[in-house]
């Protein structure tokens, strides 16, 4: 069997070199080319495994490399060798569609981990087991040209390292994207790791991404490592990113610019192979205005963008939908079906908690279904029609807060824990019954104290930080004026 070619495009003699011997000891053939002449003549000649561009040569940019691969339909790896310190001139290669960038003074592990990686992409899939890309289908459902649209573009991403940053409302399917991307990579075999960035105290953030030396605080009884060792090789998602402390943020954008960490306690970094996905339902972009995100975080993460549509907004989808989670949620032998009407019901309904939500919708009429036969009955659906759509989020919107707060506060109501009621007055749906206690419970802690989001959370007994993810998940907004 051939071994893969590899084609080199550089200027510099010296770096050429180290380029080529390190290549050829990984037992890879290697074209070199001074110039962009020379690189298009081996490339109208040869098929490579990957392209190693410099940016700058003699008669242009590299750049202009990577678009011209990109543009043919040979979809090979092209990566680029940035000079130290330009960030800028990475992120725009990966705009650019460059699978990955190497910045000098070249540090050959990192070069080796990034060329095997562009070498996993390009073999046939036979050969390496991974990715999952070759023909596996979607576990995103979806036929509307929105979702089709966002499946080929995640084809697409899954063949680069740039760092992306997926946006849509919550339950609208940014996880599961995330993990499709990851499953479509060379990165596939190895680990995906989703961390909630808003669930996490702020005193062990530090902890929990980096790691811990064995003694390095108090409780520290052994070496732990972070979730950027954990995800080593694969992908790291953060999750609802627009939530972390500006503090994290300047160590974040170290350690994902340098690609090495250091635990708390060691003295020395160590480097870490990673690929980054963040994902937010906020507008980053706004945070930046505010201050709340760092500008410079920001660019890094957001070098691509994906949004994923509300399911609102792609109800022809539906159907489809529903057909996927009744097969998963009928066990075995069992039947899931809609009766009449079930559907058109559905399609009428604004779904402010997006797929997520029509999954609970369907698991809870099941529950009360006869024989698996879902009736129009059976959906308890709460909330906007789509028709009649009213400004978002209503449902949770403050304004009906003295009212809210008035029954909340009355003690023992009907609405009053079970112990207290007779079997009539058990909740019809006990989830929904519960999000309700604790929303009037945050709210009434949130009135007395004037909306101080500090002071609430002391008289509940939680951090800050879980009071607010708390309320950005039950959609708990300060009234305005
Ligand atoms: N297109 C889809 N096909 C099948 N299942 C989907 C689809 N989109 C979302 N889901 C399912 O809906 C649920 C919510 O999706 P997911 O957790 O990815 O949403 P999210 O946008 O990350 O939510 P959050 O903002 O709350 O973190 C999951 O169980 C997921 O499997």
């Amino acid at each position: 069997m051939t071994s893969p070619r590899v084609l080199v495009v550089d200027d510099e003699a010296d770096l050429r070199e180290l380029l080529e011997i390190t290549l050829v000891r990984m037992g890879l053939d290697v074209d070199s080319a001074e110039t962009l002449r020379e690189a298009r003549a081996f490339l109208a000649q040869n098929d490579y495994g990957l392209i190693l561009t410099d940016m700058r040569l003699p008669d242009g940019l590299g750049l202009e490399l990577v678009q011209e691969v990109n543009a043919s339909n040979k979809s090979t790896p092209i990566a680029v060798v940035t000079a130290y310190g330009s960030a800028e001139n990475a992120v725009v290669a990966l705009k650019a569609g460059a699978f990955d960038y190497v910045s000098k003074p070249v540090v050959l592990d990192d070069l080796r981990v990034m060329v095997q990686s562009a070498l996993r992409l390009s073999a046939p899939s036979t050969q390496t087991g991974s990715p999952a890309a070759a023909g596996t289908a979607s576990r995103l459902i979806g036929e509307s040209a929105v979702m089709q649209s966002l499946r080929n573009q995640i084809e697409r991403l899954a063949r680069s390292m740039a760092p992306i940053a997926i946006t849509g409302e919550s339950g609208s399917g940014k996880e599961l994207v995330a993990r499709e991307i990851h499953a479509r990579s060379s990165r596939a075999g190895k680990p995906f790791i989703a961390v909630n960035c808003g669930a996490i105290p702020e005193a062990l953030m530090e902890a929990e991404f980096f790691g811990y030396r064995k003694g390095a605080f108090t409780g520290a009884a052994d070496e732990r490592d972070g979730f950027f060792h954990a995800a080593n090789g694969g992908t790291l998602m953060l999750d609802e990113v627009a939530d972390l402390p500006l503090a994290m943020q300047v160590k974040l954008l170290r350690a994902i610019q340098e690609r090495r960490v250091r635990k708390i306690g060691a003295t020395s970094e160590e480097p870490v192979d990673v690929r980054i996905i963040s994902a937010t339902h906020q507008n980053l972009a706004q945070c930046v205005e505010t201050g709340k995100f760092r500008q410079d975080l920001f660019y890094r993460l957001n070098v691509i963008e994906l949004s994923v549509p509300p399911l609102r907004e792609r109800l022809d989808d539906l159907g489809v939908l529903v057909d996927g989670m009744l097969a998963r949620l009928a066990g075995p032998g069992q039947k899931a079906a809609l009766g009449p009407q079930v559907l058109e019901t559905l399609s009428t309904y604004s779904f402010p908690g997006n797929v997520r939500e029509l999954e609970n919708v369907l698991e809870r009429a099941l529950a009360f279904a006869n024989d698996g036969v879902i009736e129009v009955g059976d959906l308890s659906l709460k909330g906007a029609r789509v028709a009649e759509r009213p400004a978002p989020a209503a449902e949770a919107v403050v304004a009906p807060v003295p009212a809210a707060v008035q029954a909340a506060m009355a003690p023992h109501t009907a609405a009053a824990p079970v112990s207290a009621s007779g079997p009539a007055e058990l909740p019809s749906n006990l989830p929904n019954y519960l999000e309700q206690v604790e929303r009037e419970i945050i709210l009434r802690a949130l009135t007395q104290t004037q909306f101080n989001r500090t002071q609430a959370a002391l008289l509940l007994g939680i951090s800050f930080r879980q009071l607010r993810y708390q309320m950005q998940k039950l959609d708990i907004q300060e009234p305005e004026g």
